[in-house]
C-alpha cells in the first residue's frame, strides 16, 4: 500500500488539464512537463523491454504526439533504431518544438500509413486526453494494424481511442501491453472497456509536489485494500449482527443460499433466510449454520424482519406475486438497512418508489439500465454518470458492477475497484457480493464504507480464487479467500 495520495486519485480529462496548467505555479511549465513525460515513458520502455532495439513511435497531432517525439529523440540518442510515423500537418507549441528537436537530433519522420515499420516495441502517442471522437481514416487503420501485429505496445497517458473520462472506446482503440499515465490517473483507465486496452498500468507523477495534488480535488478514488479491525476477545454472536436474506423463489434457492453463506464467511453473527418452503431442507443440509425459514407471504416475514439488523433483498427473489409481496414488506414495513440486488432492483425499476431506509443498491449494467430507463450501452458509455445518477435518485449507495466496479454515494463520491477478473462473470457472484456487503453492515458499518470494503473484498477474493484459473471459477470458490481476507491475510 502506498501513502502517495496521487496514486489513488482519479481525475477527469478537464481536471487533468487544470493540474497540468497549475504545475507552472510550482515551477514546471508545459514544455518541461512534456520533456519529463517523454523521459518517464522512455524509462518505462527500457525497464519493460530491456532487449528492444527497434522502436516504432506513432505520434498524433497534439501534445500526446509531442510526448512521443521526445521519447523518439531519447531512443535515437540511446542508439536505438527508431521509426517515427506522424501526420503531415505540423504539431503546434510544445509538440512542434519536440518534433523539431527530434529532427535536429537526426530523426526522420514518415507520414502515417497503414503499413507499420518492423519494431520490437511500438509506442502509441496518437491521442491522449484530447480524443474528441472515434479515430477514423489513417489513424483508425494504424490502430487496427497495431492491434493485429505481434509486437507489444506501450501507450502514452491513455491508449489511443479510449475515452479518458469514461473508459469507453467509441471506435478503434489501441490494445496496449502497458500504459504510462502522466501527472495523474485519468478515471477512464479503470472501468468499462479500459481493462482490455491499458495492459499493465503505471503512473509517472513527473516529480510534481504533493501540494499540487492537494490543490486539486479528484473526481473519484481507487479503492484501497483495507483491513478489518480485530474482534474483541469477549465478543459474542449478537455483537456481529443478524442478516436476513429474502429470496429464493421456485427454482432459485441457490442465490439466497450463496448470499447467506457469504454473509457468514465475512463474519455476520447470524444469518436467516426467508425463502420458499422447498428450499429449507436443502439449505439446512448443505450449510447447517444458516437458518432458512419457509415464508409464504408478508405476515410470516414480519417477525424475521424485526429480528434482523440488515436485510439483503433480492437474490433469486423473482418478480412474481410472492417476490413482489415480500419486496413490498421489506421496503415499506421493515425499517431496516437494506441491500437491494437482482430482482429487488428489477421490481424497483417496474415500480419506482423512494427508499425510506439506508440502502445499498448493487445493479449490474442491465439492472442499472432498467432503473434509469435507458439502453445498457448508454450505461456503459458513461458508467460514472450512471452510478452517480442512480445514487442521487434513490438517495442510496450504488454499486455499479462489471469490469471496474464503481461505488457511488448520493453526495457524488465515487470509488473505483481495480481488482477482479473475468472469471467472476459467472452465476452467483452477485449474490455473494450482496451477502458480503450485508454482513459488513450487520457488523456495524454504514452503507458507504460497507459497500466500498465489500466490493474490494469480493474482487480481491475473486483474484485469489482465480489463481487456479479464471474459467470455471464458481461463486462459492470465493468463500475461503473471503474468510482469509477478513482475517487479515495479505492479498498482494
Ligand atoms: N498539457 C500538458 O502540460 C501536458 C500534456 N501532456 C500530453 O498531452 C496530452 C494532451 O494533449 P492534447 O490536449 O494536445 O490532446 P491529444 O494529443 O490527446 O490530441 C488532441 C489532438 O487530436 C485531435 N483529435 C482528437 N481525437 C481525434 C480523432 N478521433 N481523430 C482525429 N483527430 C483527433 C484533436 O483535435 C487535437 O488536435 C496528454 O494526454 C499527455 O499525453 C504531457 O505531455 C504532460 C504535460
Ligand atoms: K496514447
Amino acid at each position: 500500500m502506498t501513502s502517495i495520495p496521487a496514486l489513488s486519485a482519479l481525475y477527469t480529462a478537464a481536471q487533468a488539464r487544470a493540474l497540468d496548467r497549475d504545475a507552472a505555479r510550482f515551477g514546471v511549465g508545459s514544455h518541461d512537463l512534456m520533456q519529463r513525460a517523454g523521459w518517464a515513458a522512455f524509462a518505462a520502455l527500457r525497464r519493460r523491454w530491456p532487449e528492444a532495439v527497434r522502436i516504432g513511435v506513432l505520434c498524433g497531432p497534439g501534445n500526446n504526439g509531442g510526448d512521443g517525439f521526445v521519447l523518439a529523440r531519447l531512443a535515437l540518442e540511446a542508439g536505438m533504431a527508431v521509426r517515427v510515423l506522424a501526420p503531415a500537418s505540423p504539431a503546434r507549441g510544445d509538440a512542434a518544438q519536440a518534433r523539431a528537436a527530434l529532427l535536429e537530433a537526426g530523426g526522420r519522420i514518415e507520414p502515417w500509413s497503414e503499413a507499420l515499420p518492423p519494431a520490437d516495441v511500438y509506442v502509441d502517442a496518437l491521442y491522449g486526453i484530447g480524443l474528441d471522437r472515434a479515430p477514423e481514416g489513417e489513424a483508425a487503420a494504424l490502430i487496427e494494424a497495431l492491434n493485429a501485429g505481434g509486437a507489444p505496445v506501450l501507450a502514452l497517458d491513455v491508449p489511443s481511442g479510449l475515452d479518458a473520462d469514461s473508459g469507453h472506446a467509441p471506435g478503434a482503440a489501441v490494445r496496449a501491453a502497458a500504459t504510462v499515465g502522466f501527472v495523474a490517473w485519468k478515471r477512464g483507465l479503470f472501468t468499462g472497456q479500459a481493462a482490455d486496452h491499458c495492459g499493465a498500468l503505471e503512473l509517472a507523477t513527473l516529480d510534481l509536489p504533493d501540494a499540487l495534488y492537494a490543490a486539486h480535488a479528484p473526481d473519484a478514488r481507487l479503492l484501497t485494500a483495507e483491513a478489518l479491525p480485530p474482534r474483541a476477545r469477549g465478543g459474542h454472536k449478537g455483537d456481529y449482527g443478524r442478516v436476513l436474506v429474502i429470496g429464493g423463489d421456485h427454482g432459485m434457492g441457490g442465490a439466497a443460499r450463496l448470499a447467506g453463506e457469504a454473509a457468514l464467511r465475512v463474519g455476520a453473527g447470524l444469518v436467516e433466510i426467508a425463502t420458499r418452503a422447498e428450499h429449507v431442507a436443502p439449505i439446512l443440509a448443505a450449510r447447517p449454520e444458516l437458518m432458512p425459514r419457509a415464508v409464504d407471504g408478508p405476515q410470516a416475514l414480519q417477525a424475521a424482519c424485526e429480528r434482523a439488523d440488515v436485510i439483503a433483498l433480492g437474490p433469486g427473489l423473482g418478480q412474481g406475486a410472492w417476490g413482489h409481496a415480500l419486496w413490498l414488506t421489506a421496503l415499506l414495513d421493515a425499517q431496516r438497512p437494506l441491500v437491494l440486488d437482482a430482482d429487488a432492483l428489477n421490481l424497483l425499476a417496474r415500480e419506482p418508489r423512494a427508499l425510506r431506509d439506508a440502502a445499498v443498491l448493487t445493479p449490474h449494467p442491465g439492472e442499472a439500465a432498467r432503473l434509469l430507463g435507458c439502453e445498457v450501452a448508454a450505461v456503459q458509455r458513461d458508467r460514472y454518470a450512471a452510478a452517480r445518477t442512480l445514487a442521487q435518485r434513490y438517495a442510496a449507495v450504488v454499486v455499479l458492477k462489471g469490469a471496474g466496479t464503481l461505488v457511488a454515494s448520493p453526495s457524488g463520491d465515487v470509488a473505483v475497484c481495480r481488482w477482479g477478473n473475468p472469471g467472476m462473470a459467472s452465476g452467483g457472484m452477485g449474490d455473494v457480493l450482496t451477502g458480503v456487503i450485508a454482513a459488513l453492515m450487520a457488523q456495524g458499518q454504514a452503507p458507504w464504507p460497507a459497500a466500498c470494503l465489500g466490493v474490494g473484498l469480493h474482487a480481491r477474493a475473486g483474484d485469489l480464487a482465480a489463481a487456479a484459473g479464471e474459467r470455471g471459477l464458481l461463486a462459492s470458490d470465493l468463500f475461503a479467500p473471503l474468510r482469509a481476507l477478513v482475517n487479515g491475510q495479505p492479498h498482494e
